[in-house]
């Protein structure tokens, strides 16, 4: 690996490299994706620090307070886990513009490393964040929703409301998710508990304003508004999101059987689920949604109290370091 330039650059600088990393991530075995990397950061010499969350919520806190902390001054704050701690970290680190935000795969799904081309590999995302820290990082937008309390949660791959929300409020607090991730198939969980909660689920009606345009759909199953193509462990939800275009892509499966939506899902993962009728493809800068009853919602897969939801696009509002450049979306 060579990290000349990453060591002369850090050398004349007083520029930071810190990890945060989720040991819970993958159900623990993004430690063992932990170990490599500070393995390989200790032989190559590399200045960095590191800690390691407690508890749900604590990447935001820890990325809140070493983004105060480093005064003004340029600092790398890496992500190790999943898409809920680059979730987390990116909320605590957004209103300081001398953060750059990175990412090393180490959870179940991963979808920020697919719609950044960042590696799934460890050693090859290090050394991708290594080239992005001596040579260039991008600024990528991302969507802020406004809660009703005035609060705002930022998301950088999507946020939904309806069924897919539901899918991962059960995803996430089910042991099968330990299980198959130990069994090395944890991107099928998603796809598990969706064909489970499918003959169940109550579909709503939805009342959405996409910059001013009012839309109603009648017995909708979900809507998702992307920032990047990929979410639920590489389901291609919206082929044409892209997080450097300052629009959000919205996706609406309504007034569709419960048999033929399984034909939509088994069509996701190619993206070629936006040819069915029922599926509806939009785009817009700003979205409210509003549901005829309570429908679970999240925000990058964490779960979201409020379904009541306004959503906009901040362009270029975070410094990211990304994989193969821009193509990789
Ligand atoms: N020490 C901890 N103990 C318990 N939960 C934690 C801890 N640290 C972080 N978390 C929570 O773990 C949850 C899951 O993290 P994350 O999304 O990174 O991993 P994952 O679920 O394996 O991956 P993915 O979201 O990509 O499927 C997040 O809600 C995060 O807040």
């Amino acid at each position: 690996m060579n990290h000349e330039d990453f060591l002369e650059d850090k050398a004349h600088s007083r520029e930071e490299l810190k990890f945060i990393i989720n040991p819970q991530a993958k159900n623990g075995s993004c430690l063992k994706v932990w170990k490599k990397v500070e393995q390989m950061l200790k032989e190559e010499n590399i200045p960095f620090s590191a800690a390691r969350t407690e508890y749900q919520g604590h990447a935001r806190e820890l990325a809140k307070i070493y983004a105060e902390q480093a005064g003004g001054q340029r600092l790398y704050l890496v992500a190790v886990g999943g898409d809920g701690t680059v979730h987390e970290v990116m909320n605590g680190a957004v209103s300081h513009r001398n953060v750059t935000v990175g990412f090393i795969p180490g959870g179940s799904g991963n979808d920020f490393s697919r719609g950044f081309g960042i590696p799934k590999d460890p050693a090859e995302s290090l050394k991708a964040i290594l080239k992005g820290i001596s040579h260039s990082s991008v600024k990528a937008d991302i969507g802020m929703i406004r809660h009703i309390d005035g609060k705002k949660t930022y998301f950088i791959n999507n946020m939904g409301a309806g069924f897919d929300a539901l899918i991962s409020r059960k995803v996430n607090s089910s042991k099968m998710k330990g299980i198959l991730n130990q069994l090395s198939l944890g991107k099928f969980v998603y796809a598990l508990f969706l064909v489970k909660e499918l003959f169940t689920y109550k579909c709503s009606d939805l009342e959405i304003v996409i910059d001013g345009k009012k839309l109603h759909f009648d017995s909708a199953w979900f809507i998702t508004i992307s920032n990047q193509p990929f979410y639920g462990g590489g389901m291609m939800i919206s082929p044409d999101a892209n997080p450097f275009d300052g629009i959000l892509n919205v996706t609406v499966v309504h007034n569709i059987s419960r048999i033929k939506i399984l034909f939509v899902f088994a069509s996701v993962f190619k993206g070629r689920h936006i040819a069915f009728k029922e599926v509806t493809v939009l785009q817009g800068q700003n979205v409210s949604i509003r549901s005829s009853h309570p429908i679970p919602a999240h925000a990058d897969g964490e779960a979201l109290g409020s379904t009541q939801i306004s959503a906009s696009v901040c362009p270029e509002a975070i410094h990211v370091i990304i994989g193969n450049g821009k193509d990789g979306c």
